[in-house]
This record gives structure tokens, C-alpha cells and sequence, in this order.
């Protein structure tokens, strides 16, 4: 439904130049939910700004619902935008207009006749619970009611694609939760395919289907979040996900814990398991097979769609022969063993 092709996008030229995109592909089939996450200034906005041409890219191609966009003249692509709804971090709605006139505005650019659009209207400020607040105006309403009606403005074209730039950045977690909800349904009811960029791990978790992470404005890693949660494969993608589990280790081990290892000193390893090895006791089979004693510093275990990812920092206490073998144990039972550091022992 989306296809972006070998996207490059650079602002300005010279000296001044700054390339947001580079070679970006992308293909989104309808009825999905995809994420974009990554890092303030990674190029996400303009990545999807470049889908309805709101950016237009300095080259490569997007397609959206069959149709290339960067190559429609400008009145067709007037037309084919009516196609692709997109809704903002501030809303943008008009201040002078009643939430009915704010979502009928579409309709009365294309020139759909009034019965027509009071037909359209009223339906979706019933999908978006808002039917009683027809005649009020933007500022009467809270931040999560002016996102509803972005939404059903964004919607009252019909369109079969949503862009969400930042949809719930702007709101608290409870509201960001009622809006997701209202998007995962809208995604269902409708068979609207959604493209959304965010910096928050939770909003990938509540309703993609999959995930892109975009690092310096190009695409590293993409997968279904089931398993971009459970075993992302980059440094960036653990990063966001150990934010998004705050995961760390205790500061005051932090302060001790040495770059490398010497004679008397025991690896701290922060372990990150799915699948099967959730239910495996392998912190036993480690005193048994290998002689390494487990001391759990942290550990977690989340419910991922239909996965279960668990984690777990812990100092392995054992030879350096011994932990080499535990730690090679266990990246043969599919758990990824990053060591953190070092710690001398106490005694
Ligand atoms: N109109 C512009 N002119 C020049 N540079 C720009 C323009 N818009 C964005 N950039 C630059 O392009 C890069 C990507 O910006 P972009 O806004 O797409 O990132 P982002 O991931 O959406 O960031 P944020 O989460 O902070 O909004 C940044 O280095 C930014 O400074």
C-alpha cells in the first residue's frame, strides 16, 4: 500500500546541506500498522512527510495505493492526497471552526454537497465518541477530544492510508492509551493502513504490527515487533529497548564496574531471553554444567503481543574459564549476553 524506494532527501545545498534521507526502502502492505522509531533529528518527520510529498524527496520513488506519487502532476496530486489522511503532534485544527466544521472542512474542499456532508460527518464523530461535541469549539476541548477530531477529519475523505506524526506526543499516558485504542480500531474497522513515526517504544508496543528504526536518516533495522522487542538486532534498537525497560544497573555497581577484566574480577552481564529459554532453568544448569554461581542483580519479564521476553542483569561467579563457558552456554540457548563490565571481587 506504501512503497518507498531508494529515498534520499537533503535540505539545503553547499556547505548548508543536510541529508535527512538516505536510501530508504520501504514497503508497507495494506491493512498494516507500521512504526517508525528512532532518535530526535534521525529524519523520522521527514521520512513520512516524503509519503503524501509534503517534503518531496531529492529522489527516488513513493508509491502509495498504486499510484507513484513523485510523478503526478500537482492537481493530481491534490487529488491523490485525499487519499492519504495525516494527522499531527499539535492537532492542527482550526480555533474558528465548531469540531463539526472543522471535520466537514475536507469534504467542502472537494466540493461534496451539505446533505452529503452532514451523512459523512456525524458518523465519525460517532466513531470517535465525539458526537456530542458538534458545536463546540477547539479550545473547549482537551488534548486527547482535539486528536479525536483530527482524526475524524483526517478520515472524512476516506482515505486508505493514515500518517500519524507524532500523534500522542503531545498527550499523558492515559489519554496516549485511549488514542491508540481508537487508532488500533479504526485500523481493524476499516481496513486503514497506518504509518506512524514516534520516539516512544510504548506506542510501538500498543499497536504496530512492525517496526522500522531509523538511525541518521537511514533505515537499520526493521521486524515485527514481537521481535524487535524480544531480540533487536542492533546496538541502537537495545538501547531504546533497555530505556523502555529501564533496565540499568544499579548505580552504585555502575561506579564499580571496571572496562575489562583482571585476575579476581567477575563479569556483569545483562541477559535478554524469549521464546523457549523463558521457561528453561538455566540459571541452575549453569552452577550444574559450567560451575558458575548466578547473582541476579535485576531481572523482568514482559508480555510482548504474543511473546515473552525476559531480562535479567546478573554477575557470574566462577573462573574466567568457567564464565567464558557459561556465557558461551548460553548464546547456544538463544539468549543474547552482553557484558556490561567487570567487578573485583569483594573478598
Ligand atoms: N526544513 C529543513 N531545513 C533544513 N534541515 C532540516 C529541515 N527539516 C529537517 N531538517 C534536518 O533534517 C534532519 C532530520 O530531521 P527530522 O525533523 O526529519 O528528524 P526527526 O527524527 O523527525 O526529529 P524530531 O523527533 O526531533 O522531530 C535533522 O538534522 C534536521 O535538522
Amino acid at each position: 500500500m506504501i512503497q518507498l524506494e531508494n529515498i534520499t532527501k537533503t535540505y539545503g545545498t553547499g556547505d548548508a546541506a543536510v541529508q535527512a534521507l538516505q536510501n530508504v526502502d520501504l514497503h508497507i502492505p495494506a491493512g498494516q500498522v507500521h512504526g517508525v522509531i528512532g532518535l530526535s533529528g534521525a529524519g523520522k518527520s521527514t521520512l513520512i512527510r516524503c509519503v503524501n510529498l509534503l517534503e518531496r524527496p531529492s529522489s527516488g520513488r513513493v508509491i502509495v495505493d498504486g499510484q507513484e506519487m513523485t510523478r503526478l502532476s500537482a492537481p493530481q496530486l491534490n487529488k491523490a492526497r485525499h487519499r492519504i489522511g495525516m494527522i499531527f503532534q499539535h492537532f492542527n485544527l482550526l480555533t474558528t471552526r465548531t469540531v463539526y466544521d472543522n471535520v466537514a472542512l475536507p469534504l467542502e474542499l472537494m466540493g461534496t454537497k451539505r446533505q452529503a456532508i452532514r451523512q459523512r460527518v456525524l458518523p465519525l464523530l460517532e466513531l470517535v465518541g465525539l458526537q456530542d461535541k458538534a458545536s463546540q469549539y477547539p479550545a473547549q476541548l482537551s488534548g486527547g477530544q482535539k486528536q479525536r477530531v483530527a482524526i475524524a477529519r483526517a478520515l472524512a475523505s476516506e482515505p486508505r492510508v493514515l500518517l500519524c506524526d507524532e500523534a500522542t506526543s503531545a498527550l499523558d499516558p492515559q489519554t496516549t492509551g485511549s488514542i491508540l485504542e481508537l487508532l488500533r480500531d479504526i485500523n481493524q474497522k476499516l481496513n486503514l493502513t497506518i504509518l506512524l513515526i514516534t520516539h516512544e517504544m510504548e506506542v510501538v508496543k500498543s499497536i504496530c504490527h512492525r517496526v522500522s528504526l531509523i538511525s541518521d536518516g537511514q533505515l537499520v533495522e526493521e521486524a515485527e515487533v514481537g521481535e524487535f522487542f524480544t531480540a533487536p538486532r542492533t546496538q541502537l534498537g537495545r538501547e531504546f529497548l533497555n530505556d523502555f525497560l529501564q533496565l540499568e544497573p544499579p548505580a552504585a555497581l555502575m561506579e564499580r564496574l571496571l572496562p575489562s577484566a583482571t585476575e579476581d574480577s567477575h563479569p556483569v552481564v545483562r541477559l535478554t531471553f524469549s521464546g523457549d529459554a523463558v521457561s528453561t532453568p538455566l540459571i541452575s544448569r549453569l552452577a550444574r554444567d559450567c560451575g558458575v554461581d548466578v547473582s541476579i542483580l535485576q531481572a523482568k519479564v514482559e508480555s510482548i503481543q504474543d511473546r515473552t521476553l525476559g531480562l535479567m542483569i546478573a554477575e557470574l561467579l566462577g573462573s574466567s574459564e568457567q564464565t567464558r563457558q557459561a556465557m558461551q552456554y548460553l548464546e547456544s540457548h538463544q539468549l543474547h549476553v552482553e557484558v556490561l563490565g567487570h567487578v573485583q571481587r569483594d573478598d
